[in-house]
């Protein structure tokens, strides 16, 4: 079986904040212990500096830049695809990718998924973007390839799936910040979808 940890970084202003390198830490402190076989990480300073904190708490775990993790644009779905409401908000947020993010975005994502939702029997964990996160939820349920918009990842945030031959993948947690005071949750993600948790 393998199971896949997937984490955005922490709270970034291009660096990670004080507030984020402290959600990295506390982010390892939750793995220290736990079976981890692998670390990738976005090449991007923000997902590179939280890796770094966070394997400071995962001694002898390999670490490796990963560009199948970066920050790519996974998929740009048409408008077709997107409910009605929803589609301009969406669509906005895919043109603010660069020309380049939407070149590379697609074939790295299927690559991604190739390389790391394999059954073999491993622990990873990938330090990645939100959107990266949540382009593996919808894969992982079988969703619409443009069902990775209207799904967010929280900074620091924790989420697992486990690959098992001949079943479906298991969304095991999402968006765990059970590692976090409450003072540390929720960053990064829209204001209007926190306030109730
Ligand atoms: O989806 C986005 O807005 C960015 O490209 C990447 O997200 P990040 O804040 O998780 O790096």
């Amino acid at each position: 079986m393998r199971t896949l940890c997937l984490a955005r970084h922490g709270e970034a202003s291009g660096a990670l904040t004080p507030a984020g390198r402290e959600q990295a830490r506390l982010l390892g402190q939750r793995l220290a212990g736990k079976r981890v076989d692998g670390v990738f990480h976005s090449p991007v300073q923000r997902a590179a500096e939280t890796a770094a904190l966070v394997s400071a708490a995962l001694p002898d775990v390999p670490v490796t830049v990963s560009p199948l993790v970066g920050d790519y644009l996974p998929y740009a779905p048409t408008a077709a695809e997107l409910a009605p409401e929803f589609a301009p908000v969406a669509l906005a947020h895919v043109a603010d990718f660069t020309t380049l993010q939407h070149e590379t975005g697609p074939g790295l994502a299927e690559r991604a998924l190739a390389e790391f939702t394999a059954p073999v029997p491993r622990v990873d964990l990938l330090i990645t973007h939100s959107q990266i996160v949540t382009w593996f939820v919808r894969a992982a349920l079988g969703a619409p390839a443009a069902r990775w918009l209207g799904v967010n990842a929280a900074n620091a945030a924790l989420t697992v799936i486990q690959y098992r031959q001949g079943w479906p993948p298991n969304l095991v947690v999402f968006n765990d910040q059970s590692h976090l005071p409450d003072s540390l949750r929720w960053t990064g993600f829209p204001a209007e979808r926190t306030a109730a948790w």
